[in-house]
């Protein structure tokens, strides 16, 4: 099991202090939405120059022109993109098809899907590397989590790995590291801690002992 710190609300020198402070327990950084809109793809590239061991995870939040995204995507250095569940077929098999060329790996994420069995039978069969239940800003604010769901895409799922984001913190880590995602994916509750080098260590000891 992984630990994905999302860097959402800072900008480029500040995302690196973070990653910094946290490094030796984390495995994935992941670029958030907010920062590509505000930076671009060299948010991406000044991350994995800055840390070369640490997997990058470019959170595009791909719809369209799959193939295309993920190239760019690539060339600036991501190990990891994100490509929406709701977007169509060929949208997702072009991601796929990019990323197996360029050897990355594509993270489908769910949110926003209504019929989350179904269409995470179908995204399986589509051949993509992981499956990611998401509990968006929108929805944590009206007191969801995505912990449901990652039991059921737990229990459909056959081919891909499984992950799971939205408003995990220490507190409800356990029941998510039950549930053995492949990935878990963690933004406010490190980031938003003061003593974010703490919560990362014990987090990571969590998933250890997992
Ligand atoms: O993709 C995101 C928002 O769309 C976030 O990066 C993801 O939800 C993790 O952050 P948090 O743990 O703060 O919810």
């Amino acid at each position: 099991m992984k630990l994905q710190l999302a860097l959402d609300l800072v900008n480029i020198p500040e995302g690196i202090e973070l990653v910094k402070e946290v490094q030796e327990y984390i495995d994935i950084v992941e670029i958030g939405t907010p920062i590509i809109i505000d930076e671009g793809l060299h948010a991406v590239k000044a991350m994995k120059e800055a840390f070369p061991n640490l997997e990058v995870l470019a959170d595009l939040k791909v719809m369209d022109a799959g193939g295309y995204e993920v190239m760019r995507a690539s060339e600036a250095g991501a190990d990891y993109i994100t490509i929406l569940g709701v977007s169509e077929d060929a949208t997702i098999t072009g991601a796929v098809e990019e990323a197996r060329k360029r050897n990355r790996k594509i993270l489908v994420d769910m949110i926003g899907v209504k019929d989350l069995e179904t269409r995470a039978r179908e995204v399986d069969a589509l051949g993509v590397d992981y499956i990611c239940v998401h509990t968006g800003y929108d929805l944590q604010a009206a007191g969801q989590n995505p912990f449901d769901d990652l039991r059921t895409i737990k229990r459909v799922v056959k081919s891909a790995k499984t992950a799971v984001a939205g408003g995990i913190k220490l507190k409800t880590l356990p029941e998510v590291v039950k549930a053995q995602p492949d990935i878990v994916i963690v933004g406010g509750g490190i980031t938003g801690e003061s003593n974010k080098r703490a919560v990362a260590q014990e987090m990571k000891q969590l998933i250890q002992q997992g």
